[in-house]
């Protein structure tokens, strides 16, 4: 039988030299670091917390990178450990172990200084509850203007022109005077969109930001992201469990019990003959930098999968069978590759 960890690992062959060895050590060396270009960079980050002595791992080695100018969507059933992750990323909480950078800010090693500065001009944030985003007795334009104000740097004429041409941006010029109980959700909604954006931030983070509106109002809550991704080049990180949000984004990460486990990419592609668009979406696992997949429950459920599977490494992809069955014999006139011929011939002597 073959074991999972013994297919996993490749057999160092006994003939490698120590030159060999000092190459493959220094070609390590020399590789940019992980999610070296990327402006979100989340390697293994852990969050424990404790209560009454008893300890929840609400993220258990989350791995994450999002580029600069992307609008994203992360997804996962309650618990899963999306707001934990979001307050993190907001430098409104600290990971237990891990790292986790954003724009170059290490999340981790921050002092109270930094970060403050973090919150105020890197990142800005929308949050599902309206109330927590606007200051109730300040009207619309108040409330932009707020957060350059605290930030200073920018004279009152200069706030109050980036404020109308966020507001103009997000097609809410006529809010401007009005105080957020005399607005609608959805504008409430986008005023706390102008107000994330005032200070310019790379990133802007929003946790299930459409999801006390009705669908209609969330797709032109939605609409404003998009305007100020296309129109500003902002980072867009949005929480949701309103999948017509997951849909309208070019990449959706799942997560399961603390870790990414999915992603669905969605791309146009074009009919050559017709000339006709089609968005096409295709899901992908995840493969930690420690080799670990998340097999999807309902996979592993349907062929009673549990504890133990067998793994087979082929020319270009590896085979997964439940622990009863064993791999499938090779069809005749296979082309398995003389190289990984002989290291299964090796491993099936050792196994006897
Ligand atoms: N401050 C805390 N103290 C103790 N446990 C916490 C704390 N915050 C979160 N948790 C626990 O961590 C896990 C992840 O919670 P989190 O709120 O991040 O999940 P979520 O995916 O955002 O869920 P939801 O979609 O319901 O908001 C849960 O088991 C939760 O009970």
């Amino acid at each position: 039988m073959t074991s999972s960890t013994e297919t996993a690992g490749t057999p160092r062959a006994p003939e490698t030299t120590l030159a060999e060895l000092e190459r493959r050590a220094a070609a390590r060396r020399d590789r940019p670091s992980y999610g070296h270009d990327a402006l979100i960079a989340c390697d293994r980050v852990v969050r424990i917390f404790t209560t009454d002595g008893v300890e929840v791992q609400a993220l258990q080695g989350l791995d994450l990178l999002v580029t600069k100018g992307e609008l994203m969507a992360l997804v996962g059933a309650s618990g899963s450990g999306k707001s934990t992750l979001m307050n993190i990323l907001a430098g409104l909480d600290v990971p237990t172990a891990g790292s986790a950078k954003v724009a170059g800010c290490d999340l981790l090693s921050m002092g109270p200084k930094e970060r403050l500065r973090y919150r105020r001009d890197v990142v800005g944030f929308v949050w599902q509850q309206t109330a927590r985003n606007l200051l109730p007795y300040l009207t619309a334009i108040q409330n932009i203007t707020l957060p350059m104000q605290l930030r200073g740097g920018r004279n009152k004429r200069e706030r109050a022109a980036r404020a109308e041409s966020l507001l103009a941006m997000l097609d809410i010029a006529d809010c401007r005077d009005r105080r957020p109980q005399q607005l609608s959700g959805g504008q409430q909604q986008r005023v706390a969109i102008a107000v994330a954006l005032a200070n310019n931030p790379s990133v802007l983070l929003a946790d299930e930001p459409t999801g006390e509106l009705d669908s209609a109002t969330g797709e032109q809550v939605f609409a404003a992201f998009r305007r100020a991704n296309e129109e500003l080049g902002t980072s867009i990180v949005i929480v949701t469990h309103d999948q017509a949000v997951a849909n309208e984004v070019r990449r959706t990460v799942a997560i399961r019990d603390g870790r990414t486990s999915s992603e669905v990419l969605r791309r146009t592609e074009v009919d050559a003959a017709t000339g006709q668009e089609s968005q096409v979406a295709r899901e992908y696992a995840m493969l930690d930098r420690a080799g670990r997949l998340q097999l999807p429950a309902d996979y592993t459920q349907a062929l009673g999968m549990e504890h133990r599977v067998l793994l087979e490494l082929e020319q270009d992809h590896i085979g997964v069978w439940p622990d009863a069955h064993g791999a499938p014999e090779k069809p005749e006139g296979s082309s398995e590759p003389q190289e990984e011929r002989e290291m299964r011939e090796k491993r099936e002597k050792r196994e006897k």
